[in-house]
């Protein structure tokens, strides 16, 4: 087992900084947020917003294009692209992190694309929901993971944790427990796992494994998920290096949901209240 300990308020604040002041939005992270398919808009939206509301420069969507007048209504502030053009879009060094699978769907042609972003694109890569799936699905041993260089982040919720451990030949995450089940991901991936729930845990092979300390049952609604892997690519979009971004982006997520909660009630509140809680978050870590 790796070393443990705890995500702390201490700790998140010597990783998200107050800004220069000279900075613009091209040095504040590009993100592109692949996500989204007819029935899931709303995936994609909150993804959006969540890298939006924490400090994304500019957020691309790339998603049907069925889906952009809600999109573009929706999160005017982020620019789409047909889905069908990112195969093009070889090295995609304009941006600073990718994210992909919130509302995706499951389908060999979401895999082959997902696949070509792994290999091709040399940034952070966060992939959860329906790109979790795909690969669980598709791609055998998980391979396409394996043999990242750059930093690839997993954010699985147990149930996509199971379908990766299936993919990998091992037991479910009610067999191996919370901790040995995201240690085993990131061992046999080499990426940075998050493993979501009450008591969401951080892990990187040699580097420890990590306990978030916010967050409450009011989070246990429909696309608090979603915004998360938001929060995550825009932070790696910032600059920071992979395991503390997203360690922060646990924290600051549940740090959220805590205001969220405090607004709104554990019974009321929504994915949207937490996305919007996220400025008065941040907030809290910088002082400004
Ligand atoms: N507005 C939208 O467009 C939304 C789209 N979503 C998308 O819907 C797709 C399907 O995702 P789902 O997560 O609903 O479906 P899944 O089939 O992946 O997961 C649902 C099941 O996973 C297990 N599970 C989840 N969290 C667990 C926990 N903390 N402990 C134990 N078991 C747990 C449970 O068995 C649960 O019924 C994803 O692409 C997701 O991004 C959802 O995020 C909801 C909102
Ligand atoms: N009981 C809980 N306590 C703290 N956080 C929770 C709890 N239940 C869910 N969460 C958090 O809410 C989010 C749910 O994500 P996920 O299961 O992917 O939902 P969705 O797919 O609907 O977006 C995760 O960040 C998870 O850690």
């Amino acid at each position: 087992m790796e070393n443990t300990g705890l995500i702390t308020f201490e700790y998140v604040n010597t990783v998200i900084k107050e800004r220069p002041k000279e900075i613009h939005k091209g040095q504040c992270g590009r993100v592109l947020i692949i996500a989204g398919s007819v029935g899931m808009a709303g995936a994609a939206v909150l993804a959006a917003r969540g890298a939006l509301k924490s400090g994304a420069g500019l957020v691309r969507i790339a998603a049907p294009e069925e889906l952009f007048d809600i999109l573009q209504t929706a999160v005017p502030q982020a620019t789409c692209m047909s889905i069908s053009e990112v195969i093009s879009l070889r090295s995609a060094e304009i941006y600073k992190a990718i994210a992909i699978g919130p509302g995706m769907g499951v389908d060999e042609k979401n895999y082959f694309l997902i696949k070509e972003i792994l290999r091709e694109y040399d940034g952070p890569v966060v992939l959860d929901a329906d790109g979790l799936n795909s690969l669980a699905r598709f791609d055998e041993n998980l391979e396409n993971i394996r043999q990242r260089k750059s930093p690839t982040i997993l954010t699985p919720h147990p149930g996509e944790a199971d379908r990766l451990l299936a993919a990998l030949g091992e037991n479910s995450v009610k067999l191996l427990g919370r901790i040995k089940s995201a240690e085993l991901l990131a061992e046999k991936t080499g990426a940075v796992v998050l493993l979501k729930g009450a008591g969401t845990l951080v892990t990187f092979k040699g580097n420890g494994t990590y306990i978030n300390t916010t967050g409450n049952p009011g989070m246990a609604t429909g696309g608090s998920g979603d915004v998360l892997t938001g929060v995550i690519a825009a932070i790696a979009a910032s600059g920071v290096e992979a395991f503390s971004a997203v360690k922060a982006g646990a924290f600051i997520h549940g740090m959220a949901g805590d205001i969220a909660e405090e607004r709104h009630g554990q019974w009321g509140m929504t994915s949207v209240d937490i996305e919007e809680a996220l400025p008065a978050a941040f907030k809290k870590i910088v002082g400004k």
